[in-house]
Protein backbone atom coordinates (compact mmCIF):
# COMPACT_ATOMS: atom_id res chain seq x y z
CA UNK A 1 0.00 0.00 0.00
CA UNK A 2 1.55 3.21 -0.79
CA UNK A 3 1.85 5.79 1.39
CA UNK A 4 2.52 9.90 0.86
CA UNK A 5 5.98 10.49 2.01
CA UNK A 6 4.22 13.68 3.08
CA UNK A 7 1.12 12.86 4.99
CA UNK A 8 2.44 12.64 8.68
CA UNK A 9 -1.22 11.08 10.29
CA UNK A 10 -1.06 8.61 7.39
CA UNK A 11 2.37 7.57 7.96
CA UNK A 12 1.79 7.04 11.40
CA UNK A 13 -1.46 4.86 11.34
CA UNK A 14 -0.36 2.96 7.89
CA UNK A 15 0.15 -0.13 9.88
CA UNK A 16 -2.59 -0.84 11.80
CA UNK A 17 -4.39 -2.11 7.99
CA UNK A 18 -2.55 -5.01 7.84
CA UNK A 19 -1.13 -4.65 4.33
CA UNK A 20 1.44 -7.06 3.68
CA UNK A 21 3.87 -4.27 2.26
CA UNK A 22 3.83 -0.46 3.34
CA UNK A 23 5.29 1.44 0.62
CA UNK A 24 6.13 5.29 2.08
CA UNK A 25 6.54 7.14 -1.23
CA UNK A 26 8.96 10.14 -1.91
CA UNK A 27 8.25 10.19 -5.31
CA UNK A 28 4.89 11.25 -7.37
CA UNK A 29 2.71 11.96 -4.41
CA UNK A 30 5.36 14.50 -2.89
CA UNK A 31 4.84 18.07 -4.35
CA UNK A 32 8.41 19.86 -5.41
CA UNK A 33 8.45 21.67 -2.30
CA UNK A 34 8.17 19.01 0.04
CA UNK A 35 10.47 16.94 -1.21
CA UNK A 36 13.42 17.63 1.60
CA UNK A 37 10.76 17.56 4.64
CA UNK A 38 9.18 14.47 2.95
CA UNK A 39 12.52 12.25 2.82
CA UNK A 40 13.24 13.47 6.69
CA UNK A 41 9.80 12.60 7.92
CA UNK A 42 9.83 9.39 6.60
CA UNK A 43 13.29 8.38 7.94
CA UNK A 44 12.29 9.34 11.35
CA UNK A 45 9.00 7.38 10.47
CA UNK A 46 11.14 4.05 9.94
CA UNK A 47 13.13 4.59 12.48
CA UNK A 48 10.04 5.39 15.46
CA UNK A 49 7.05 4.20 14.09
CA UNK A 50 5.86 0.69 14.99
CA UNK A 51 4.40 -0.74 11.58
CA UNK A 52 3.09 -4.25 12.41
CA UNK A 53 4.29 -6.78 10.57
CA UNK A 54 4.53 -4.76 7.18
CA UNK A 55 7.64 -5.09 5.13
CA UNK A 56 8.76 -1.43 4.33
CA UNK A 57 9.68 -0.42 0.85
CA UNK A 58 10.32 3.41 0.13
CA UNK A 59 9.35 4.27 -3.18
CA UNK A 60 12.59 7.09 -4.14
CA UNK A 61 12.74 9.64 -6.76
CA UNK A 62 13.81 8.98 -9.94
CA UNK A 63 17.58 9.18 -11.26
CA UNK A 64 16.90 11.69 -13.58
CA UNK A 65 16.11 14.15 -10.20
CA UNK A 66 18.36 15.82 -7.35
CA UNK A 67 16.45 14.32 -4.74
CA UNK A 68 17.72 10.93 -6.05
CA UNK A 69 20.87 10.72 -4.20
CA UNK A 70 20.19 12.09 -0.70
CA UNK A 71 16.86 9.76 -0.71
CA UNK A 72 19.42 6.55 -1.48
CA UNK A 73 21.36 7.47 1.47
CA UNK A 74 18.32 8.57 4.03
CA UNK A 75 16.81 5.38 3.52
CA UNK A 76 19.65 3.22 3.67
CA UNK A 77 20.72 4.52 6.73
CA UNK A 78 17.13 4.71 8.30
CA UNK A 79 17.29 0.87 7.98
CA UNK A 80 14.64 0.36 4.86
CA UNK A 81 13.17 -2.95 3.62
CA UNK A 82 12.72 -2.48 0.04
CA UNK A 83 13.81 0.54 -2.33
CA UNK A 84 11.38 1.29 -5.11
CA UNK A 85 13.06 2.61 -8.01
CA UNK A 86 10.44 4.36 -10.45
CA UNK A 87 10.68 5.07 -14.30
CA UNK A 88 12.92 1.82 -14.39
CA UNK A 89 14.44 1.48 -18.27
CA UNK A 90 17.02 -0.84 -18.44
CA UNK A 91 19.56 -2.96 -15.97
CA UNK A 92 22.03 -0.27 -15.80
CA UNK A 93 20.14 1.91 -13.73
CA UNK A 94 19.34 -1.16 -10.87
CA UNK A 95 22.65 -1.66 -11.03
CA UNK A 96 23.64 2.24 -10.14
CA UNK A 97 20.78 1.84 -7.27
CA UNK A 98 22.87 -1.23 -6.19
CA UNK A 99 26.32 0.44 -5.84
CA UNK A 100 25.07 3.44 -4.23
CA UNK A 101 23.06 1.13 -1.75
CA UNK A 102 26.35 -0.53 -1.31
CA UNK A 103 28.30 2.52 -1.06
CA UNK A 104 26.10 4.18 1.73
CA UNK A 105 25.76 0.43 3.54
CA UNK A 106 29.75 0.91 3.99
CA UNK A 107 29.94 4.53 5.09
CA UNK A 108 27.08 3.57 7.67
CA UNK A 109 28.17 0.02 8.76
CA UNK A 110 25.43 -1.89 7.18
CA UNK A 111 25.58 -5.49 6.64
CA UNK A 112 25.83 -5.53 3.14
CA UNK A 113 23.07 -7.07 0.82
CA UNK A 114 20.53 -6.20 3.38
CA UNK A 115 18.36 -3.99 1.58
CA UNK A 116 16.29 -5.32 -1.87
CA UNK A 117 15.59 -3.96 -4.75
CA UNK A 118 11.92 -3.48 -6.58
CA UNK A 119 11.96 -2.01 -10.12
CA UNK A 120 8.70 -0.25 -11.56
CA UNK A 121 8.05 -0.11 -15.08
CA UNK A 122 6.62 2.44 -16.60
CA UNK A 123 7.49 3.11 -19.72
CA UNK A 124 7.38 1.17 -23.54
CA UNK A 125 11.42 0.96 -22.69
CA UNK A 126 10.91 -0.50 -19.56
CA UNK A 127 8.26 -2.82 -20.53
CA UNK A 128 10.53 -3.92 -23.36
CA UNK A 129 13.94 -4.18 -21.02
CA UNK A 130 12.05 -6.23 -18.36
CA UNK A 131 13.70 -9.59 -18.75
CA UNK A 132 17.59 -7.64 -18.04
CA UNK A 133 15.67 -5.16 -15.75
CA UNK A 134 14.66 -8.16 -13.24
CA UNK A 135 17.86 -10.13 -14.05
CA UNK A 136 20.15 -6.99 -12.96
CA UNK A 137 20.86 -7.90 -9.83
CA UNK A 138 20.06 -11.02 -7.08
CA UNK A 139 19.02 -8.30 -4.61
CA UNK A 140 15.93 -7.92 -7.25
CA UNK A 141 13.00 -8.73 -5.78
CA UNK A 142 9.66 -7.87 -7.50
CA UNK A 143 8.68 -6.05 -10.88
CA UNK A 144 5.96 -3.93 -10.70
CA UNK A 145 4.13 -2.76 -13.37
CA UNK A 146 2.64 0.86 -13.48
CA UNK A 147 -0.13 1.84 -14.73
CA UNK A 148 -0.38 5.49 -14.72
CA UNK A 149 2.97 6.60 -16.08
CA UNK A 150 3.20 3.64 -18.51
CA UNK A 151 -0.24 4.86 -20.34
CA UNK A 152 0.57 8.36 -20.19
CA UNK A 153 4.30 7.00 -22.16
CA UNK A 154 1.78 5.23 -24.47
CA UNK A 155 -0.41 7.91 -25.48
CA UNK A 156 -3.61 6.53 -24.19
CA UNK A 157 -5.74 6.17 -20.82
CA UNK A 158 -6.51 3.87 -18.58
CA UNK A 159 -10.04 1.93 -19.55
CA UNK A 160 -12.12 -0.56 -17.80
CA UNK A 161 -10.90 -3.62 -19.31
CA UNK A 162 -7.64 -2.85 -18.73
CA UNK A 163 -6.83 -3.78 -22.61
CA UNK A 164 -4.42 -0.81 -23.10
CA UNK A 165 -2.10 -2.64 -20.51
CA UNK A 166 -2.50 -6.23 -21.75
CA UNK A 167 1.12 -6.24 -23.37
CA UNK A 168 2.74 -4.20 -20.57
CA UNK A 169 1.22 -6.76 -17.59
CA UNK A 170 1.89 -9.75 -19.64
CA UNK A 171 5.97 -8.71 -20.33
CA UNK A 172 6.74 -8.03 -17.11
CA UNK A 173 5.17 -11.12 -15.48
CA UNK A 174 7.28 -13.33 -17.88
CA UNK A 175 10.30 -11.20 -17.00
CA UNK A 176 9.53 -12.38 -13.43
CA UNK A 177 8.93 -15.28 -13.74
CA UNK A 178 11.36 -16.62 -15.80
CA UNK A 179 14.36 -14.72 -13.13
CA UNK A 180 12.08 -16.05 -10.52
CA UNK A 181 11.35 -12.64 -8.28
CA UNK A 182 7.90 -11.53 -7.82
CA UNK A 183 5.17 -9.48 -10.48
CA UNK A 184 3.27 -6.53 -8.67
CA UNK A 185 0.62 -5.02 -10.35
CA UNK A 186 -0.34 -1.93 -11.01
CA UNK A 187 -2.89 0.73 -8.52
CA UNK A 188 -6.50 1.03 -9.10
CA UNK A 189 -6.88 4.44 -8.31
CA UNK A 190 -10.79 4.83 -8.81
CA UNK A 191 -12.36 4.27 -5.04
CA UNK A 192 -15.45 4.36 -5.81
CA UNK A 193 -15.54 1.61 -8.47
CA UNK A 194 -15.14 -1.42 -5.78
CA UNK A 195 -16.66 -3.51 -8.58
CA UNK A 196 -14.29 -2.58 -11.32
CA UNK A 197 -11.62 -2.88 -8.92
CA UNK A 198 -12.46 -6.71 -7.82
CA UNK A 199 -12.94 -7.66 -11.50
CA UNK A 200 -8.96 -6.32 -11.98
CA UNK A 201 -7.55 -8.11 -9.16
CA UNK A 202 -9.06 -11.24 -9.95
CA UNK A 203 -8.06 -10.79 -13.84
CA UNK A 204 -4.25 -10.14 -12.74
CA UNK A 205 -4.15 -12.88 -9.73
CA UNK A 206 -5.65 -15.83 -12.89
CA UNK A 207 -2.98 -14.34 -14.87
CA UNK A 208 -0.18 -15.30 -11.90
CA UNK A 209 0.62 -11.87 -10.50
CA UNK A 210 1.83 -11.80 -7.08
CA UNK A 211 0.35 -9.13 -5.53
CA UNK A 212 -1.34 -5.67 -6.22
CA UNK A 213 -0.15 -2.46 -5.17
CA UNK A 214 -2.43 0.02 -3.30
CA UNK A 215 -3.38 3.29 -2.61
CA UNK A 216 -6.16 3.27 0.16
CA UNK A 217 -6.78 0.71 3.30
CA UNK A 218 -9.92 0.29 2.25
CA UNK A 219 -8.86 -1.80 -0.94
CA UNK A 220 -6.86 -4.42 1.68
CA UNK A 221 -9.12 -6.61 2.47
CA UNK A 222 -10.62 -7.12 -1.27
CA UNK A 223 -7.32 -8.21 -2.40
CA UNK A 224 -6.29 -10.41 0.43
CA UNK A 225 -9.98 -12.00 -0.35
CA UNK A 226 -8.62 -12.74 -4.12
CA UNK A 227 -5.33 -13.62 -3.36
CA UNK A 228 -5.96 -16.12 -0.48
CA UNK A 229 -7.22 -19.54 -1.46
CA UNK A 230 -10.61 -20.77 -0.11
CA UNK A 231 -11.21 -23.60 2.31
CA UNK A 232 -12.52 -25.78 -0.77
CA UNK A 233 -9.28 -24.89 -2.97
CA UNK A 234 -7.15 -25.47 0.37
CA UNK A 235 -9.06 -28.85 0.86
CA UNK A 236 -8.70 -29.74 -2.46
CA UNK A 237 -4.75 -28.94 -2.13
CA UNK A 238 -4.29 -31.30 0.42
CA UNK A 239 -6.26 -33.94 -1.22
CA UNK A 240 -4.22 -33.68 -4.23
CA UNK A 241 -0.90 -34.08 -2.44
CA UNK A 242 -2.54 -37.09 -0.11
CA UNK A 243 -3.42 -38.53 -3.41
CA UNK A 244 0.31 -38.62 -5.13
CA UNK A 245 1.54 -39.84 -1.58
CA UNK A 246 -0.45 -42.81 -2.47
CA UNK A 247 0.12 -43.07 -5.63
CA UNK A 248 3.85 -42.66 -4.96
CA UNK A 249 3.94 -45.63 -2.46
CA UNK A 250 2.38 -47.62 -5.20
CA UNK A 251 5.82 -46.01 -7.51
CA UNK A 252 3.52 -44.39 -10.18
CA UNK A 253 4.16 -40.42 -10.39
CA UNK A 254 0.64 -40.22 -11.76
CA UNK A 255 -2.77 -40.88 -10.76
CA UNK A 256 -6.50 -39.75 -11.32
CA UNK A 257 -8.65 -37.78 -8.21
CA UNK A 258 -12.55 -37.24 -8.97
CA UNK A 259 -11.61 -38.06 -12.66
CA UNK A 260 -9.06 -35.41 -13.36
CA UNK A 261 -5.24 -36.31 -13.86
CA UNK A 262 -2.97 -35.72 -10.98
CA UNK A 263 1.10 -35.06 -12.00
CA UNK A 264 3.45 -32.81 -10.82
CA UNK A 265 2.53 -30.14 -12.33
CA UNK A 266 -0.70 -30.56 -10.32
CA UNK A 267 1.18 -31.27 -7.23
CA UNK A 268 3.54 -28.17 -7.52
CA UNK A 269 0.49 -25.72 -7.61
CA UNK A 270 -1.51 -27.95 -4.68
CA UNK A 271 1.83 -27.11 -2.37
CA UNK A 272 1.86 -23.24 -3.52
CA UNK A 273 -1.75 -23.02 -2.45
CA UNK A 274 -0.82 -24.56 1.05
CA UNK A 275 1.91 -22.51 0.96
CA UNK A 276 -0.29 -19.16 0.81
CA UNK A 277 -2.58 -20.84 3.12
CA UNK A 278 -0.02 -21.37 5.58
CA UNK A 279 1.35 -17.43 5.04
CA UNK A 280 -2.13 -15.85 5.68
CA UNK A 281 -2.46 -17.78 8.84
CA UNK A 282 -5.49 -20.40 7.13
CA UNK A 283 -3.82 -23.59 8.41
CA UNK A 284 -2.15 -23.92 11.12
CA UNK A 285 0.69 -26.59 11.10
CA UNK A 286 -1.56 -29.94 10.96
CA UNK A 287 -3.10 -28.69 8.01
CA UNK A 288 -6.65 -27.86 9.87
CA UNK A 289 -8.24 -25.20 8.19
CA UNK A 290 -8.30 -21.99 10.97
CA UNK A 291 -9.57 -18.93 8.14
CA UNK A 292 -13.31 -17.52 8.96
C1 LIG B 1 -6.69 8.09 -2.82
C2 LIG B 1 -6.85 8.93 -1.59
C3 LIG B 1 -6.59 10.41 -1.92
C4 LIG B 1 -8.32 8.80 -1.10
O1 LIG B 1 -8.48 9.63 0.02
P1 LIG B 1 -9.76 9.57 0.92
O2 LIG B 1 -9.69 10.73 1.84
O3 LIG B 1 -10.97 9.43 0.07
O4 LIG B 1 -9.52 8.24 1.74
P2 LIG B 1 -10.46 7.58 2.81
O5 LIG B 1 -10.79 6.23 2.32
O6 LIG B 1 -11.57 8.47 3.18
O7 LIG B 1 -9.49 7.42 4.06
C5 LIG B 1 -9.92 6.68 5.19
C6 LIG B 1 -8.83 6.62 6.21
O8 LIG B 1 -7.70 5.94 5.65
C7 LIG B 1 -6.56 6.80 5.65
N1 LIG B 1 -5.85 6.55 4.39
C8 LIG B 1 -6.31 6.73 3.13
N2 LIG B 1 -5.40 6.37 2.24
C9 LIG B 1 -4.33 5.97 2.96
C10 LIG B 1 -3.08 5.46 2.59
N3 LIG B 1 -2.70 5.33 1.31
N4 LIG B 1 -2.21 5.10 3.57
C11 LIG B 1 -2.55 5.23 4.85
N5 LIG B 1 -3.75 5.71 5.26
C12 LIG B 1 -4.61 6.05 4.32
C13 LIG B 1 -7.12 8.20 5.72
O9 LIG B 1 -6.17 9.08 6.29
C14 LIG B 1 -8.31 8.00 6.61
O10 LIG B 1 -7.88 7.89 7.94
P3 LIG B 1 -8.75 8.50 9.16
O11 LIG B 1 -8.85 9.97 8.88
O12 LIG B 1 -7.96 8.17 10.38
O13 LIG B 1 -10.09 7.80 9.07
C15 LIG B 1 -5.91 8.47 -0.45
O14 LIG B 1 -6.27 7.17 -0.13
C16 LIG B 1 -4.44 8.60 -0.78
O15 LIG B 1 -3.88 9.66 -0.65
N6 LIG B 1 -3.80 7.50 -1.17
C17 LIG B 1 -2.39 7.44 -1.51
C18 LIG B 1 -2.12 8.04 -2.88
C19 LIG B 1 -0.72 7.77 -3.33
O16 LIG B 1 0.15 7.39 -2.58
N7 LIG B 1 -0.44 7.94 -4.64
C20 LIG B 1 0.86 7.67 -5.20
C21 LIG B 1 0.99 6.26 -5.63
S1 LIG B 1 0.20 5.87 -7.15
C22 LIG B 1 1.26 6.44 -8.39
O17 LIG B 1 2.17 7.14 -8.12
C23 LIG B 1 1.00 6.01 -9.79
C24 LIG B 1 1.95 4.87 -10.22
O18 LIG B 1 3.30 5.25 -10.06
C25 LIG B 1 1.60 3.66 -9.38
C26 LIG B 1 2.34 2.38 -9.64
O19 LIG B 1 3.56 2.40 -9.73
O20 LIG B 1 1.66 1.32 -9.69
C27 LIG B 1 1.74 4.62 -11.72
O21 LIG B 1 2.48 5.19 -12.52
O22 LIG B 1 0.80 3.87 -12.03
MG1 LIG C 1 4.24 6.21 -11.63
Amino acid sequence: MFVPGNNPAMIKDAGIYGADSIMLDLEDSVSLTEKDAARMLVYEAIKTVDFGGSEIVVRVNGQDTPYYDEDVKAMVKAGVDVIRLPKTESAAMIQKLVKDIEHWEEEFGIEKGSIGVMAAIESAKGVLNAPEIATATPLMMGLAVSGEDYTADMHTHRYPDGRELEFARNMVLQAARAADVYAFDTVFSNMKDTEGFYRETNYIHELGYDGKSLVNPRQIQMVNKVFNPTKEEIENAQNVQNAIREAKAKGSGVISMNGKMVDKPVVEKATRVLQTAKASNLIDEEGNYIGE
